[in-house]
């Protein structure tokens, strides 16, 4: 079909280069409230981090959308790279085309908002390879439609979160190394989000609280009764440093002040869990390098 690239529509910058659609924290979650609508207000510190998918496109020579390769399990229609291309072609009412070649190195349902920074990074990098010039503002708008994760990875920065996860305000932490246990067991944001035992009244705190050590994530105890695997992890984590839970998991994380201290705890976890090692960010791995200025 419409997979037709010369070399020298990849010689353009930007096509067929690597992107990067980094993960995220949620260094705590509280639960301050219910839309009308059903969607859970919230208060959430989003932390970028160094681990991510990398995403190139293909230019191609008709308007088709279409994946160079579908995630098992996930319909190509349904995938967040595909419904954010066509969202964009839909607002716009640009013609083009693209071949989307994801390669998924975050785990699926594990709260670091792979699906979501997958779709951002589709949306600001089309919105450059398409010149279609939309302002910021309005490709967080239109990743608020994809989910409620997805504007924070539009925005670029380590954030304070509020709303359901759009009222966004930049911040500087330390970007501190972090161990993330992947459990095995895929957590479904929308069966937490129902829970009857789900805490939905938590006191809003402040940026000095969150600081002094307020962590807490509301979604914890519905996700650790549900789901054993995340409590194990809970535990063998917690041998090394303070161990949370990332959003809706089903990943646990801890941070760590050196990179000596993280790299022996993920050395003493690796025989028994799927683990990664990470760094925090207050940028963006996809701002770096679009501020390099290829595109
Ligand atoms: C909880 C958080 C915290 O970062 O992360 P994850 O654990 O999923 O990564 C997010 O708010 C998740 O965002 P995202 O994964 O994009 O969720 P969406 O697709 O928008 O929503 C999935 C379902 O969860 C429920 N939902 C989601 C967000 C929210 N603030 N309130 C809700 O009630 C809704 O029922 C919705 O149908
Ligand atoms: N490109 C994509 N990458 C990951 N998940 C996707 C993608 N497109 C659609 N999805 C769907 O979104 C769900 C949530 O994925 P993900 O964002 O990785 O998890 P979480 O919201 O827990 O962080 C997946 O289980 C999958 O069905």
């Amino acid at each position: 079909m419409g997979f037709v690239v010369t070399e020298v529509q990849e010689q353009v910058a930007g096509w067929g280069e690597k992107w990067p659609a980094p993960a995220k924290l949620n260094l705590m979650l509280r639960i301050t409230g219910r839309r009308p609508d059903g969607y859970h207000l919230l208060q959430t510190v989003f932390q970028i981090i160094d681990l991510c998918d990398w995403i190139t496109f293909h230019p191609v020579e008709d308007g088709l959308v279409f994946l160079h390769d579908p995630i098992p399990g996930v319909p190509e229609q349904d995938d967040l790279t595909i419904r954010a291309a066509n969202l964009l072609k839909q607002y716009t009412g640009c013609l083009l085309g693209v071949c989307i070649e994801v390669e998924k190195n975050l785990p699926m349902g594990g709260g670091l908002g792979g699906g979501s920074s997958d779709a951002a990074t589709t949306l600001v990098v089309l919105n450059k390879l398409w010149g279609l010039k939309l302002p910021l503002e309005k490709l967080m708008e239109l990743g608020l439609l994809l989910g409620a994760d997805v504007p924070v990875f539009v925005y670029g920065y380590t954030a304070w979160g509020e709303g359901i996860g759009e009222e966004l305000k930049p911040i500087t932490i330390p970007e501190q190394w972090v161990v993330v246990i992947k459990p095995d067991c895929h957590v479904n944001t929308k069966q937490i989000f129902l829970a009857e035992q789900l805490t939905r009244d938590s006191k809003p705190i402040t940026m000095r609280d969150f600081i002094a050590g307020d962590w807490r994530n509301d979604c914890l105890p519905v996700v650790s009764n549900l789901y054993k695997a995340v409590g194990e992890a809970l535990d063998a984590l917690s041998q090394y440093a303070d161990a949370r839970l990332t959003g809706t998991g089903a990943c646990v994380f801890a941070q760590f002040n050196s990179e000596e201290s993280a790299r022996e705890a993920f050395s003493a976890l690796s025989p028994n869990w799927s683990v990664y090692l990470a760094r925090g960010l207050n940028r963006s791995p996809l701002y770096e390098k679009l501020e390099q200025g290829s595109v």
